[in-house]
């Protein structure tokens, strides 16, 4: 056998590592790498993905390989570059090979089919050839009426909204059209993609800008490899400088791509890529239909559209000759994917513009502190822009501490009000100036928990290890884990005590502002309420519109919103996230609460923050006051090195699930063990916790387990959990594990 008639096969199944295959003559010379094929696997036939030529079995080795049965499409679905990405995602989170490269195709090329060609979406216009209702129609009232219709918005318009005015219009349409008053187009549009709002493109840069773009345009212009932060605060005008690194890379006829952290809370930022590069913007989010996302793939892949724009997921997107990628508020959690495939989209952006020597841009105002160490090591190079454009001033942040606003309520107190007298006058007044306000407090629902008064035993989820949030609206206690929604009981079920509802959520700061400021119109925004990406986009373009004075929400009001009327931005709580028990709960506060005080003054107006806070002194609370992300980073460095956190270390998370608590428990200490035994040299520094019960100890009525490691380097784990992935096939099917590598939350 010749080694160029044996083929490297990852098989769509979830088996571990390259396969080798034999190429029959017949299709020699049709193969090429990154093409889906149909190969014979175990008994039955599955699809695969050919990788390129493999080296011949060791001498000696007698195995009988099997033959590529056929070739699932002319051109291969994944282009070079990304086929070296998914071997890197799957070396590197420990993930099947196959699985991998499933996870990134659009569905329609998971499947072992041959490759159809996936419909643009077409829409039918009506057009009126005449100027006015011809005599003729007096006595047709409905054919008059639909004719009218056109006439009156133009003389042009879609099927869709004529028949949404005017019931049976399509039927009335075809009459129209035979009697030759009508004329019906059709037009082609790239599916899923809506209108986004327009923005022009500034005459001037801001000298900030300008150097940033210069040395970005310096950089694409090299071609190769090479890494920025872009280091801006809040209103800086980052989206135009990655807007510009675009055009000049466009210019230079090569791919770009955009991620950004969630379509549906991004339009702004959609918007502007579709009104500078219009149909070259290919937008890849998660509502999108199995043919649309098809659909944007070969487009890609074809280079008929050379930007994506998309989630998470797009670091996979198939753009052709790839000369730039932008991570937008790489700080973002939402890079890091939590089920399957648990790969950190932003990593993975970097690890890609490396292959296929690309410049990459991670864009923040709150850069992570794995970025920012890679930037001070002097691994990527750093872009600053400390003003906001039009030398508009950052908003002036002020403290508010509850201990001493709330005093007179005493600690078990129902519903206790959490709006301080500051808070309401500054609102009141901002509202009065006809301007707006954005209320943030990270918790949904009313009440966090429902306490006993007498026994002082909270109501838990019976399946989850955590307590029920109390949803006024909907009359009901829900597990926000689970999302399972129980009846809310009348009394403790340990005492017969009375329960009393503690805490806040976003639902009842909503109600508590309605009530004392009765002239805002209120409205909120979170998981509860907008709970479609239709839904949300129209509560932002609402609010865009000046239709509402007042948002309460949760992160999802705190992310890149670009809303000029926006003057006052007030923190009801910014300890909710301080408390978590994650060595990262400090840096995700001060992210969250520099985000959302950066929506404040973006427009004409100055903006002001107030937070409301019973840790005044907290680090993080501190540092946002003075916008002070140097002092803070340098501080929160320095605590990491000494407790030997990330990004001094690398982490992998090994975690267990299972219905038997005390079968996960043992596989949890067979696991300890076998680790222990397969543990490098000391001088490798790694390092195993647990094993350990979880910090949620049961969800959906499954009890956890985890182990975690440490090491100096990810190369010192990698052989280590190598090892473990093999073992795990010993391991009961009734106990799930799995392996989290570079894992992003503790819990
Ligand atoms: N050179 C410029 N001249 C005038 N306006 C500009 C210029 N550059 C950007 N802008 C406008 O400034 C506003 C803020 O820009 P942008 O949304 O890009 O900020 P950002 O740095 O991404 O902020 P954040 O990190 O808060 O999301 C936008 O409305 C944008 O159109
Ligand atoms: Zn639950």
């Amino acid at each position: 056998m010749s080694p160029s008639n044996l083929a490297s096969v990852a098989v769509g199944r979830p088996v571990r590592g390259e396969f080798t295959y034999v190429v029959p003559d017949g299709l020699s010379g049709r193969l090429s790498p990154g093409q889906r094929i149909l190969v014979p696997f175990g008994r039955s036939m599955s699809l695969g993905f050919f990788l390129g030529p493999a080296a011949p079995p060791p001498e000696g080795e007698s195995v009988k390989l099997k033959p590529i049965m056929k070739v699932l499409e002319d051109s291969p679905s994944l282009p070079p570059d990304l086929i070296a990405l998914l071997r890197f995602a799957a070396e590197h989170y420990r993930y099947p090979l196959g699985e991998v490269i499933k996870s990134a195709l659009p569905p329609g090329l998971t499947k072992a089919e041959e490759e159809k060609e996936a419909k643009p979406d077409v829409q039918e216009f009506a057009v009126a050839l005449v100027a006015e209702a011809p005599a003729v129609l007096r006595r047709a009232p409905a054919q008059s009426a639909a004719l009218a219709y056109l006439l009156a918005v133009g003389g042009r318009a879609p099927i869709e909204e004529v028949a949404h005015a005017i019931p049976g219009a399509r039927e009335t349409l075809r009459k129209l059209v035979e009697r030759g008053f009508v004329r019906i187009d059709e037009e082609v549009i790239a599916p899923g993609v809506k209108e986004g709002l327009a923005q022009g493109r500034p005459e001037k840069l801001t000298p900030e800008q300008a150097a940033a773009v210069l040395e970005l345009h310096a950089a694409v212009d090299a071609g190769g490899f090479q890494p920025f932060l872009l280091h801006g605060v809040t209103g800086s005008g980052k989206t135009e400088v990655y807007l510009r690194a675009v055009e000049r890379n466009l210019e230079r006829g090569k791919g770009s791509l955009i991620l950004v952290p969630e379509i549906a809370l991004t339009p702004q930022l959609v918007g502007r890529f579709r009104s500078r590069f219009g149909a070259d913007v290919a937008v890849l989010h998660s509502a999108l239909k199995d043919r649309e996302r098809l659909f944007h793939w070969q487009a890609l892949r074809k280079g008929t559209v050379r930007i994506a724009v998309g989630v998470r997921s797009a670091v996979f997107a198939p753009v052709e000759n790839l000369g730039l990628v932008v991570v937008d508020e790489e700080h973002d959690p939402s890079f890091k994917q939590e089920d399957k495939l648990r790969y950190q989209a932003r990593d993975l952006a970097v690890v890609r513009a490396k292959q296929a020597g690309a410049v990459v841009v991670l864009g923040s105002a709150t850069p992570s502190l794995e970025t920012l160490e890679n930037t001070r090591r002097g691994r990527y190079r750093k872009l600053e822009l400390k003003n906001r454009v039009d030398d508009r001033p950052m908003p002036t942040i002020e403290l508010v501490d509850l201990r001493q606003e709330r005093p007179r309520e005493p600690l078990v107190q129902e519903e206790a009000p959490i709006l301080s007298a500051p808070l309401l006058d500054a609102m009141a007044e901002t509202i009065g100036r006809g301007q707006q306000v954005i209320l943030f407090l990270n918790r949904r629902g009313h009440s966090t928990f429902l306490i006993c008064e007498v026994c002082g035993t909270s109501v838990k989820c019976s399946d989850c290890d955590v307590c029920l949030t109390y949803h006024r609206s909907q009359n009901r206690l829900v597990c926000h884990y689970c999302g399972v929604a129980h009846p809310v009981p009348e009394h403790c079920r340990e005492c017969t005590g009375p329960l009393l509802k503690m805490g806040i959520g976003t639902e009842r700061v909503e109600a508590e502002v309605a009530e004392r400021i009765p002239q805002a119109r209120v409205a909120r925004l979170d998981r509860d309420s907008a709970s479609s990406a239709e839904r949300l986009t129209e509560m932002l373009a609402s609010f865009a519109r000046r239709e509402i004075d007042v948002l309460v929400g949760t992160q999802m009001v705190a992310k890149g919103h670009d809303f000029p009327g926006v003057t006052l931005v007030c923190v009801v709580m910014a300890d909710t996230s301080l408390a978590i028990p994650d060595f990262r709960a400090s840096e995700r506060t001060f992210h969250l609460l520099t985000q959302v005080a950066g929506r404040a003054g973006r427009g004409k107006d100055p903006g002001r923050v107030l937070v409301q806070t019973y840790n005044p002194e907290a680090d993080p609370v501190k540092r946002v006051l003075t916008h002070d992300f140097e002092g803070f980073s340098e501080r929160e460095l320095e605590r990491r090195k000494v407790l030997a956190w990330p990004p001094y270390t690398r982490m992998a998370a090994i975690r267990l699930e299972g219905e038997s608590a005390e079968q996960t428990a043992s596989v949890a200490r067979f696991l300890g063990d076998f680790i222990g035994r397969n543990m490098p040299p000391a001088s490798w520094g790694v390092r195993l916790l647990g094993p350990a019960i979880a910090p949620i100890s049961r969800i959906r009525g499954r009890t956890r387990w985890q182990l975690l490691l440490k090491a100096p380097t990810h190369a010192a784990l990698a052989p280590l959990l190598a090892r473990l992935e093999a073992k795990l096939v010993d391991i009961p099917s009734a106990v799930r594990v799995t392996i989290d590598v570079d894992p992003a939350a503790m819990l």
